[in-house]
């Protein structure tokens, strides 16, 4: 008989790894399963926190102590299962989280904080049963009040599927019903009924003869719609007692758009031996791991959507990560069009509802495709495989909150559990990824032509030095003007990217010299045209545009930086013929915009397309003719050991979106830095040259992936206390660390104060510190018992920049 528990406590102010053990009381000592969600009271006060069960163990070691009892059961089944449990102990080990951090975020949201469970009778149960559960309601809030002798009852009867156990975010409707409307009366009754009405009673009269027809319930708004009836003639029915209605729940469908149905192509012989290889490896429940390189074009979604259809023929799901979804309608829409309703899709951009919804297609194995940006990776998905990791060299994939993890590396790690491939897909792999295929860790897999055998497109580089000399300041050469208007005149369309990073607009007086900043964060604010404000991106600050100087009153003050609103002005100055669409921040952020603009343009409703990185990735657009890049070179400058990286992998992706059909493409890319390797070896798109170039620059650097590297970040509201403790954090390190650990700093963080506080960090880059896990696990415990003083310590295990 178990008797205990160990249960990962969620105590925000005491975290700890560790379980704590409580005694299981005899009503829940059956059903009680590891990944079940309960109430237990925890310290000296007892306060009810929650917690997940770990682990039921048979024995304590000390059977003196006397232990606390859970208080109560909160899942009728295990919300995580025996693999995310062992995830999340994996995920806290390797990126310095709290074991309850990581099973959270493995949570949907409408299992977190502000949620009600109810619980509704299915047809099985006996109607005794329902009557002392139910009595006359339809349905049973669940909650913590509910005495523990019920909380048997209704695990026992989840589990014998006499009751359905759902949902709902508080007050948001959460688990989406309909009203269904049903005859409570015998044909013949109804007939009686139908009689006796009064004369004229036309409606009703309709209403009756369909009950007398149709005994199955039906949706009252199809009723009323298929009848003209009005809802008052149903309550009216209701009333009379010839009808009942009741709620049913229904999932909700966030693509509502229609997708086209398409059929598996024709692969050519390097697909084909990518899709045999792969295959090969589900069939026989392998965890390797494929680098699949194919240049931009090269028809690497086709090798997805071919290895998903054997792993589904082998009764099998997939799970297919894209970066940030929202952000790539095209790539979901061929999935559907594939796969259809057998798809889950999980984005950022859907409600708590939708997502919930989505989560438990996936649960119970009815969504047999799951496609997602990166926390789709703990999607609860019991048989997989295969696994892609699309475009894998997308930072978006690293989590830059708590828990830390790379949702490429949880892939890898759930390839291993489930023996399934796991396929990593880029024209532009991550160095990374590449080393390791170098190093046989990873197989290879090469696409080294366009599907269609269509020539990469020419790419000239422009240099902005000298295209100023020439004539006034403006944001196009040209040569890139000449291009636009030839692609205007011919009917076919053009890209231009405008490079955001490390790069922002903002103000500054001509006169003093004045650049207004942040009252809270050491940055100068960013100015947006459509809100006409002034923003803060850290800590979210907002004020009005200044007209006059805040500094010496001038009015000279002067807008810098070249946002995409000023290059569209400037574009219908110089093209006022051209239709264009804007895309950025401000024009996507409304749901569905996205999806809209980018369908408005596949429809050629323009000619342009503006935007910033978010139009460099997976479009497919058969017309564009002609990408230009206004600025190549805004990231090169940044003190980032990827930056080279970072702009070699962007342009080539945006270059890769010209001639990707029939047509010819052409790229014009201007730029400060026109000799410099990354934009050179991007003008010939030859990865495998930048791949030799760029590991001879990390191995003398000493950078990844030729050494491991770990940030440590504190922050405080007073300066002198951040500074101090990261003295104290490297002292303390030095006396663990060998001497070929190399550490970078400490130094104020990049942005030294953000949100009144004040960063300062530590990089330590090495090659084997035995040591280092445990030092930085006590790190963290120690800054946890300072905590309450608000000394904050953050560990970034590998992180995507040292900045
Ligand atoms: N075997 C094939 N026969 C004919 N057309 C194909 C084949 N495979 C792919 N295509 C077509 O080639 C085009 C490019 O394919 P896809 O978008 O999959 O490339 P990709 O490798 O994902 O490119 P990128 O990395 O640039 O996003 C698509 O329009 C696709 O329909
Ligand atoms: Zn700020
Ligand atoms: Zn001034």
């Amino acid at each position: 008989m178990t008797q205990y528990a160990e249960v990962i406590v969620d105590v925000p102010t005491m975290q700890t790894n560790t379980p704590y053990t409580y005694v299981i009381p005899a009503e829940f000592q059956e059903m009680l399963q590891p990944g079940m969600r309960v109430v237990v009271p925890f310290g000296n006060g007892g306060r009810k926190v929650q917690g997940v069960v770990w682990q039921l163990i048979d024995q304590v070691e000390d059977a003196t102590v006397t232990l606390k009892a859970i208080d109560t059961v909160m899942d009728p089944a295990p919300v995580l299962d025996a693999e995310l449990m062992q995830l999340a102990d994996w995920l806290a080990k390797t990126t310095y989280a709290f074991t309850i951090t990581c099973l959270q975020t493995m949570l949907p949201n409408a299992l977190k904080a502000n949620y009600e469970k109810w619980v509704t009778p299915t047809a099985s149960l006996p109607e005794e049963t329902r009557q002392v559960l139910f009595g006359q309601q339809d349905r049973l809030l669940w909650d913590d009040d509910v005495a523990p002798a019920v909380v048997k009852q209704l695990m026992r009867l989840a589990k014998q599927q006499q009751v359905t156990v759902s949902y709902a975010v508080q007050n948001k409707g959460h688990v989406k019903t309909v009203t269904m409307v049903k005859p409570a009366l015998t044909p013949a009754e109804l007939q009686a009924a139908r009689a006796s009405l009064r004369k004229g009673a036309l409606k009703q009269e309709q209403l009756l003869t369909y009950l007398i027809d149709h005994s199955k319930p039906v949706q009252q708004t199809v009723l009323e719609k298929q009848l003209g009836l009005s809802a008052s003639t149903i309550k009216t029915g209701e009333a009379n007692g010839w009808l009942s209605r009741s709620q049913a729940e229904v999932y909700r469908d966030p693509f509502q758009s229609a997708v086209t149905t398409t059929k598996a192509l024709q692969l050519n012989p390097d697909q084909q031996t990518a899709v045999d290889a792969i295959n090969q490896a589900t069939d026989d429940q392998q965890s390797t791991p494929f680098l699949l390189q194919g240049v931009t074009g090269s028809g690497k979604t086709e090798v997805y959507l071919q290895t998903i259809a054997n792993t589904l023929a082998q009764g099998k799901q997939a799970l297919m990560l894209v970066p940030e979804i929202s952000l790539t309608p095209q790539i979901v829409g061929r999935v559907r069009g594939r796969f259809g309703r057998q798809v889950a899709v999980l984005h950022s951009g859907l409600s708590a509802g939708e997502r919930f919804d989505e989560w438990r297609r996936i649960s119970r194995g009815e969504a047999r495709v799951v496609v997602g940006a990166r926390s789709a990776v703990f999607a609860p998905i019991k048989n997989l495989g295969v696994i892609i990791v699309d475009e894998e060299h997308e930072a978006s994939y690293k989590q830059e909150d708590n828990p830390r993890y790379h949702a490429r590396d949880v892939a890898l790690w759930r390839g291993r559990y489930h023996h399934c491939p796991v396929v990593l897909g880029s024209a532009t792999p991550s160095l990374e990824s590449r080393a390791r295929a170098q190093k046989q860790r990873y197989q290879r897999l090469l696409l080294p032509t366009r599907a269609n055998q269509q020539a990469l497109p020419e790419v000239s580089v422009v240099d902005m030095t000298e295209e100023l000399k020439h004539h006034k300041e403006s944001n196009f050469s040209t040569a890139l003007m000449t291009a636009l208007k030839d692609r205007l005149e011919r009917g076919e369309q053009s890209l231009l990217m405008l490079n955001r990073r490390g790069f922002s607009s903002f103000v500054m007086c001509r006169d003093c010299g004045f650049v207004l900043t942040c009252p809270n964060c050491d940055i100068s604010l960013t100015l947006h045209m459509d809100t006409k404000t002034m923003k803060c991106h850290y800590c979210g600050h907002e004020e009005p545009i200044p007209h006059r100087c805040p500094n010496c009153k001038s009015r000279h003050i002067r807008y810098y930086g070249t946002g995409t609103q000023k290059v569209e002005a400037e574009l219908h100055e110089l093209l006022p013929e051209a239709r264009v669409i804007r895309m950025d921040v401000d024009t996507t952020r409304r749901k569905g915009a996205h999806e809209r603009l980018l369908k408005q343009f596949g429809a050629h409703q323009a000619d342009i397309l503006l935007g910033t990185q978010m139009i460099a990735k997976g479009l497919d657009f058969p017309d564009v003719t002609l990408v230009g890049v206004l600025n190549a070179d805004t990231a090169l400058g940044l003190p980032d050991f990827r930056a080279s990286e970072r702009t070699f992998q962007l342009l080539t992706q945006v270059s890769g979106r010209a001639g990707r059909a029939k047509k010819a493409g052409e790229v014009v890319i201007q730029t400060y830095n026109p000799d410099h390797y990354a934009i050179q070896l991007a003008k010939r798109q030859d990865y495998e040259q930048f791949f030799v170039r760029e590991m001879h620059l990390r191995h003398r650097g000493n950078y990844p992936p030729y050494y491991f590297a770990v940030k440590l970040t504190v922050s405080d509201e007073t300066e002198s206390v951040a500074a101090t403790a990261i003295h104290q954090i490297v002292q303390q390190l030095q006396t663990t660390l060998s001497p070929n650990a190399i550490m970078l700093g400490p130094t104020p963080g990049a942005i030294a104060r953000i949100n009144k506080r004040y960063y300062y960090q530590l990089v330590i880059k090495y090659k084997q510190e035995p040591q280092l896990q445990t030092a930085l696990f006590k790190l963290l415990s120690q800054a946890q018992r300072k905590s309450r003083s608000g000394l904050q310590i953050a560990i970034d295990n590998n992180p995507m920049s040292f900045m």
